[in-house]
């Protein structure tokens, strides 16, 4: 912090609360006015005039003043709703107006009738406060204002803050036209352009610094606040795609959230995440070691999908990078996709639906059957397969499965011993195996022989999995009645042109990996992941991660939050341990976390400590990241 004195000057309007107060106050006088809406334009557009410059401000005073046929008696709904619209982060870094209150001025264009009573639960005294007074007419009614305020006039801030002559460095906190001329003026060092809940081109342009609130103006100025690091200052890219609800619950925390529609290659990624914190993917984006090892700044990568293969996860758990994922949210899609397709394949239907196009009607009974009482074959009876398992006997199918590792029946499914066992008897086969490597090219010539001749298979895992060139031989060879296939050896990053060898076969059911892409799935994710980003970034939490030790933790109250990554070997605990004791900490809580690699330990304690603590733990041999919460 500067040991040179320095001046805090805050605008009321906008700034310290999160409307114009004129604009609230006409809601009030205006309630039973048939033409309020009109009015209240108005008064807007007069007020934005002002803000702006276009007019006087000392017109657009006179005009709105008319407008409003305001009462004293108006005045204490109109506080009452002020003290419910003051700017969140002013809220919440109320312990820096207790602090600094000497220091901290207001000058506002506003009244002091209403200004007075909302600041003075800030600390902030009367005295301090330099603004406008209503003119009263003898029944109350606001008539006018003192027109011998400096305030009243156009460029009345300059003037107030010539008169002040106060010592020291002036910085002025505001969002619109009269406060960005008090630096132009020279009456103040430096302006801040408050954005928070207002953001005009012109004020933005002729700032100093952009604060989008009081934690970023405090973060500059090294002033206590109630957040450690200012959250817009945490960048998110999210990409392939994501559904929009992402962005939003992102942005609407505080982060800066950008997006690209497509996967992006490996040098274009390395690129991108020069700046990026948190990284959210689908299926399509390769997260290798290079662009791993190249992204000094990311802490999190957000699969917003169910396979994690594309991420390189022991990469990132060495660089204390937390990866999650979104399980769940797609698989009720995926198996009702799966249905659709195994009745679809099993009555022909998109090969007569493909005749029809090309002009041909061929009303056959020939290779179309029903479900019912056929034997379906689940490979991999995991979170999908067991739903499909359930879905299938209710449609009056016989559900055998077989998976590697031992998995409950549900309903009457039965489990077979051997994968052959499972190929022999199934009409319809069905892969839902996980995306493990070891799963490349699992299903081939041998797996397709073993089949029931004229069976179908469905392919919705991972293109990988199945040896296209085998399946392609059993399609021609008549072996295989029918395919559908949803997943690819080598998908595009983008949508265009693809070539598959399956092309033009018929009863192929070919589509572009979309088993999870539903309207549902997408939404459902895109509350799940960023829940997940969210908890690890504001306060430590790793449940459910897929890479990472599980750490649940309570949220810190009153607390400062240590947070310590660490290479799992002998000794980096009790050399912590060791830093924290000398520094004589309170501790409140420890929470500590390991797998074979990482070591990752949680230290709360009060407020007050050393700083230099945070050097100390740094430099331990052995930390991979380190950030402090508050
Ligand atoms: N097409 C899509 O859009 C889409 C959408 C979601 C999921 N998926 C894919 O679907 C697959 C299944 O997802 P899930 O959530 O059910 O996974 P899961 O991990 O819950 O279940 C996979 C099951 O497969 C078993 N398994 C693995 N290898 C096997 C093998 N060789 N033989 C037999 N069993 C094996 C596992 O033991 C596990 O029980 C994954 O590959 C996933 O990536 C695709
Ligand atoms: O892993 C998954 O969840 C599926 O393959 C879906 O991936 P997607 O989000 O890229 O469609």
């Amino acid at each position: 912090m500067s040991s040179k004195k320095r001046n805090y000057i805050f605008d009321f309007d906008s700034t310290l609360t999160r409307v114009e107060a004129l604009d609230v106050l006409a809601e009030i006088t205006l309630a039973n006015n048939p033409k309020k809406d009109e009015i209240i334009e108005e008064i807007i557009n007069i007020t934005n005039l002002g803000i702006d410059g276009e007019i006087s401000f000392t017109e657009s005073l006179e005009k709105r003043i008319k407008l409003l046929k305001a009462n004293k008696s108006d005045l204490s709904p109109l506080v009452d709703e002020l003290k419910k619209q003051v700017s969140s982060s002013i809220e919440r870094n109320k312990e820096f107006f207790e602090l600094f209150a000497e220091d901290i001025y207001v000058i506002s264009c506003g009244f002091k009738e209403f200004i007075d009573p909302i600041v003075a639960e800030y600390n902030i005294p009367s005295k301090r406060v330099f603004a406008n007074t209503f003119e009263f007419a003898k029944d109350g009614e606001i008539i006018g204002f003192d027109a011998g305020n400096e305030l009243s006039k156009h460029n009345g801030k300059i003037e107030c803050l010539q008169n002040l002559k106060l010592e020291g460095e002036v910085q002025v906190i505001g969002d619109g036209y009269s406060d960005y001329v008090t630096r132009e003026a020279g009456v103040a060092d430096t302006f801040f352009a408050y954005t928070e809940n207002v953001s005009r081109d012109k004020t933005t342009e002729n700032a100093d610094h952009i604060a989008p609130n009081l934690d970023e103006f405090l973060y500059v100025n090294k002033l206590p606040r109630n957040i450690s690091y200012p959250k817009h200052r945490i960048k998110i890219l999210l990409l392939e795609n994501v559904h929009p609800d992402a962005f939003k619950k992102l942005s609407k925390d505080g982060f800066t959230v950008e997006t690209v529609a497509k996967s992006l290659s490996e040098d274009e990624l390395i690129e991108k995440l020069k700046d990026v914190h948190v990284l959210g993917i689908r299926s399509k984006t390769q997260v290798t070691k290079k662009v791993i090892e190249a992204a000094e700044k990311l802490m999190v990568v957000g699969a917003f999908c169910i396979g994690t293969k594309q991420i390189d996860l022991e990469t990132c758990k060495e660089n204390g990078i937390v990866v999650f994922n979104a399980p769940y949210s797609n698989t009720r899609s995926v198996v009702e996709l799966a249905i659709g397709e195994i009745i679809m394949l099993m009555r022909s239907v998109f090969q007569r639906s493909t005749e029809l196009h090309n002009g041909q009607w061929n009303k056959t009974a020939q290779g179309s059957r029903e479900v019912r009482g056929k034997k379906l074959g689940i490979i991999g009876y995991g979170n999908i397969g067991k739903q499909l398992s359930i879905l299938a006997e209710a449609l009056g199918m016989d559900v055998y499965y077989y998976d590697v590792e031992d998995q409950l029946a549900l309903g009457n499914a039965t489990k077979t011993d051997t994968l052959k066992e499972l190929l022999e008897i199934s009409d319809v086969v069905t892969l839902h195996v996980d995306d493990n490597a070891a799963n490349k090219n699992f299903f081939g010539e041998k797996e397709i022989a073993q089949m029931k001749d004229g069976a179908h298979l469905v392919n919705l895992s991972r293109g990988f999995v199945v040896d296209i060139k085998a399946l392609v031989a059993g399609l021609k060879s008549g072996k295989l009645a029918g395919t559908a296939v949803d997943v690819y050896p080598e998908e595009p990053r983008k949508n265009g042109a693809f070539y598959t060898e399956l092309k033009g076969l018929p009863n192929v059911i070919l589509t572009p990996h979309v088993g999870g892409s539903t309207e549902e799935a997408q939404k459902d994710i895109a509350d799940f992941v960023p829940n997940k980003i969210m908890a690890y970034m504001n306060s430590g939490n790793t449940v459910d991660a897929v890479n990472f030790p599980n750490i649940r933790l309570p949220r810190q109250t009153n607390a400062h939050r240590f947070l310590h990554i660490h290479k799992n070997v002998p000794g980096v605990m009790a050399k912590i341990n060791k830093i924290l004791a000398q520094f004589d900490l309170n501790i409140t809580g420890q929470y500590l976390s390991t797998d074979e690699k990482v070591g990752y330990v949680i230290t709360d304690l009060s407020k007050k400590y050393n700083h230099k603590v945070i050097t100390k733990l740094k430099e331990v041999e052995g930390t991979i990241k380190f950030r402090v919460l508050y």
